[in-house]
């Protein structure tokens, strides 16, 4: 008796392939950092919360910290203020603050928690202010050496992840903005999204940090050319940040204290493709770039 060809059988092997993968992962914690262009684009950001669901359904404890760079710019333009950003940091007077914090708690993450409940009761909203997630203090940045003023941009010096925790216990999806408080509580600083999604990633003991962005991954020459450094280790990557410019610095300086504080992998990818999660993590060869700590076993076991 000949067998029969069943047209599902391509579905099952891509399932099969993710096996090891799945096994790997049951049970563990990925901070997924989402921003940039993937966020302004309506069907991208469906299929971001589509991704996210397949992992908590997949047995993972996925978080996801947010963005919102263009839509703060948005909305200051629409009010007459000026972006301004240094090495990397949106300068952020006390009247900006106020727009940061409505348009990413009220704004974005309000809509991505819309689009994860589509599926489920499963995500629920916060900020780095909620139950003392986030403290910081006055961050200042350096620009030729010299100590620039970026009015209320912080930098985070305690991290309790008691509550976000708490969430996934509860089988939640957390939804995190990056905002963070003052030990005082006099005031809330802004903070970059990658820079709150490495330090959640660590508190929490994550497996691994997902960083999408607008690019393909980290360009080994960029401008230049569009080459992506598929991994590097800790040191590698160390050696690479003083040559690094803009929005890449906090991106990488994040993935770099991630893998040195606990995250085995931290990894950026192209937020511009649909389902990139799923494809980072569900096939074979991955995509992006992958920052590995110092003496990482070699990329087939990683992927796998
Ligand atoms: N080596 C590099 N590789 C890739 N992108 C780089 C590099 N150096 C600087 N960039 C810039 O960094 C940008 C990504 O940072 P950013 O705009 O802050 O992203 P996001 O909004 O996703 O946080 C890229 O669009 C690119 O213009
Ligand atoms: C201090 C600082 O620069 N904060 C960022 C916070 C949002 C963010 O990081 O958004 P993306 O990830 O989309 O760039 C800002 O004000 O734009």
């Amino acid at each position: 008796m000949s067998t029969r060809r069943h047209t599902a059988l391509p579905k099952a092997q891509i399932l099969i392939e993710a096996l090891p993968w799945l096994t790997r992962h049951h049970g563990k914690t990925v901070v997924v950092k989402f921003g940039g262009n993937a966020m302004v684009d309506e069907e991208l950001k469906a299929a971001f919360a589509q991704d996210v669901v397949f992992l908590r359904h997949a047995g993972l404890k996925p978080v996801v910290v947010h963005g919102g760079g263009p839509q703060i710019s948005a909305h200051l333009d629409r009010l007459g203020l000026v972006s301004e950003f240094k090495a990397g940091l949106r300068v952020t007077t006390d009247e900006a603050m106020d727009v940061v914090r409505m348009v990413l708690a009220g704004q974005v993450q309000r809509e991505l928690v819309g689009l994860l409940n589509r599926h489920g009761p499963l995500a629920v909203g916060m900020t780095g202010e909620d139950a003392h997630t986030l403290t910081a203090t006055k961050r200042y940045a350096h620009i030729d050496g010299e100590q620039v003023d970026i009015g209320r941009v912080g930098e985070i010096t305690e991290v309790d992840a008691g509550a976000v925790q708490a969430l996934l216990d509860d089988g939640r999806i957390p939804v995190i903005s990056s905002i963070a408080r003052s030990a005082d509580d006099g005031h809330v600083y802004n903070i970059n999204a990658d820079t709150a999604a490495a330090a959640l990633a660590a508190a929490l003991g994550a497996e691994t940090l997902m960083v999408l962005t607008d690019v393909e991954g980290l360009y080994e020459d960029w401008p230049n050319s569009d080459d992506v450094i598929s991994r590097l280790t800790a040191s590698e990557l160390e050696k690479l940040l003083p040559d690094l410019a803009s929005g890449m610095v906090p991106k990488m300086e994040g993935c770099l204290y991630a893998v040195r504080n606990g995250v085995n992998t931290a990894r950026v990818i192209d937020g511009r493709v649909q389902h990139s999660i799923l494809l980072e993590i569900f096939t074979d060869e991955g995509i992006g770039t992958m920052v590995v700590p110092d003496g990482a076993a070699p990329q087939k076991e990683e992927r796998a």
